[in-house]
């Protein structure tokens, strides 16, 4: 324990840092009482765990007691401790705002302008910009202002377009097909699978690279997973994974390459290297691709053009792997819930599962926004510029907002529930966010949901072996390996 303290908490580096700032002439705001332009009196008074100068919070996810894979339960603890809202500092005792409440989420999310902006994932971004034979801009994910506006509307038209989605659903057809045959290869004599992250993970990427890349890559045939699938697999996992250290953990990466950083930098060179060969070794199908087509029309630099199969892949297959886990394992543990959505032929019921699981389990479990407007958050102002985290998971698990909220409960979504369940649910169940940054691969995803879960309902009848749970990887995912049971439906 104490080895793993010394470990990521260097004390000379430390020293190093504090010895530096001193000379430069920073001052923290609690030595010389001199308010800076972010401290606000009020923001000054949000309750908050201890913070320590220049490295404000973030100590606590190194030897405060949660583990970065916890990171969901603190802000959950937080929530419990503190109320409506609370105080983190990053580097610099910048502070991080987090709000838990519907009406203080709403009202930060509703403030956004014409340019929103989500902070950057600052170590990508310092990346990229390292990079700039490669990288023209820190890309459509960590691009601010005018900069991401054109890259977003030159380069997401097309995905964002209900013809190309509804262009794509006979391959997502066939995909579900492979999917449902590939898990009858695979399960054993009981009908057990004993790793669903794998296999789902596979589905991820086919789904994600037909979309992008318009070809079928072969994920999904038993038996002929490739390398570069493998590679590519636990690259975007690494790359989340990392995301989050360098996030959530002390920001040494700044001063020097962390393993955290190390682990960013190796696993975005893997995926950029693939997405490459992919995309050069494109065949004709590819080509006749309206999303890979669009990408290569667009009148940006071309450096841009690779940044974006390369951001469209990793936001795809992590997210997408993590959401029908999420929905099949509640759907298998409300095994009457199997039963409703065979006898719904109007898919009413199937459409409820997939909004009552983006509502219990959400793998973007908070939405990140940077004010850009002065605002009142449960009585304290909030000057513009301030960060804020929004945590829609938590405020989803609010008996304010809905009924029984840690229940899986389809019903809420449908006949005389719906309304309410649906005017509630504005700005708080968001699994793809809101707004202008709102998720692009959102029109996709729906399609591809219903059609993934509506199939293997039908072939199998599913059961839960191990219990959930949950671990943060940036993203809210299932702890490893999950087994679940497919019995073939007679
Ligand atoms: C279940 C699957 C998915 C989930 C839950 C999801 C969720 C999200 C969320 C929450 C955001 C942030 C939105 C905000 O800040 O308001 C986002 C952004 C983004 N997603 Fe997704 N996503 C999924 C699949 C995809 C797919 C398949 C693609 C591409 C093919 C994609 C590409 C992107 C991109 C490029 C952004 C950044 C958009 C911007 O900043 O303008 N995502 N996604």
């Amino acid at each position: 324990m104490f080895d793993n303290v010394l470990q990521s908490f260097d004390v000379v580096s430390l020293l190093i840092v504090a010895i530096f700032f001193l000379l430069v002439g920073y001052r923290p705001p609690w030595w010389i009482k001199k308010t800076a332009k972010y401290t606000s009196t009020n923001v000054s008074n949000i309750p908050g765990p201890l913070s320590l100068p220049i490295l404000g919070t973030r100590w606590i996810f190194t030897f405060g007691g949660y583990s970065c894979g916890k990171i969901h339960e603190f802000y959950s603890d937080m929530y419990k401790k503190y109320g409506s809202v609370m105080k983190e500092e990053a580097l610099f005792n910048v502070p991080v705002i987090s709000v838990f409440e519907k009406q203080d989420i709403e009202k930060v999310l509703r403030s956004s302008g014409k340019y929103p902006i989500r902070p950057p994932t600052e170590a990508i971004a310092q990346i990229r910009r390292q990079r700039p034979e490669r990288y023209a801009s820190t890309g459509i994910v960590n691009e601010q202002g005018q900069t991401w506006h054109y890259l977003r509307t030159t380069l997401t038209s097309d995905l964002t377009s209900p013809k190309t989605i509804s262009e794509f659903i006979p391959q997502i057809e066939a995909i579900a097909d492979d999917w449902c045959n590939l898990l009858t290869q695979l399960k054993d004599t009981k009908g057990q699978i004993d790793d669903m992250h794998q296999v789902i993970g596979r589905l991820g990427l086919e789904v994600t690279c037909a979309l992008v890349l318009g070809r079928r890559m072969g994920f999904l045939i038993p038996g002929q997973e490739s390398d570069s699938a493998q590679i590519l697999a636990k690259a975007v996992h690494d790359h989340f994974l990392a995301v989050r250290d360098t996030y959530f953990g002390l920001p040494f990466w700044k001063l020097f390459p962390t393993s955290a950083y190390k682990q960013l930098e190796q696993s975005e060179e893997t995926i950029y290297k693939i997405a490459m060969e992919l995309i050069e070794t494109a065949d004709d199908s590819t080509k006749e691709s309206a999303i890979f087509q669009s990408v290569l029309r667009a009148n940006v630099d071309s450096r841009e053009k690779t940044a974006a199969i390369v951001d469209f892949i990793a936001a795809g297959i992590h997210t997408l792997k993590n959401s029908l886990l999420f929905l099949l394992y509640l759907v298998a543990t409300n095994i009457n819930s199997q039963k409703k959505i065979l006898d719904d032929h109007s898919k009413n019921y199937l459409k409820a599962c997939i909004n009552e699981s983006f509502r219990l389990l959400p793998t973007a479990n908070c939405l990140a926004r940077v004010t850009e407007e002065e605002l009142t958050l449960s009585g304290h102002k909030v000057d513009a510029g301030s960060v804020l985290l929004c945590h829609t998971g938590i405020a989803c698990r609010n008996e304010n907002n809905f009924t029984n909220p840690n229940n899986f409960i389809p019903e809420r979504w449908l006949d005389e529930q719906k309304s309410i369940t649906s005017s509630n649910a504005t700005f708080l169940v968001t699994p793809f966010g809101v707004g202008r940054r709102i998720c692009p691969g959102k029109r996709l995803i729906e399609q591809v949901l219903p059609i993934i879960v509506d199939a293997t309902v039908k072939k199998f009848h599913i059961k839960e072996v191990t219990a959930l749970e949950l671990q943060f990887e940036f993203l809210l995912s299932a702890k490893g390996p999950m087994a679940m049971i497919f019995e073939e439906r007679r």
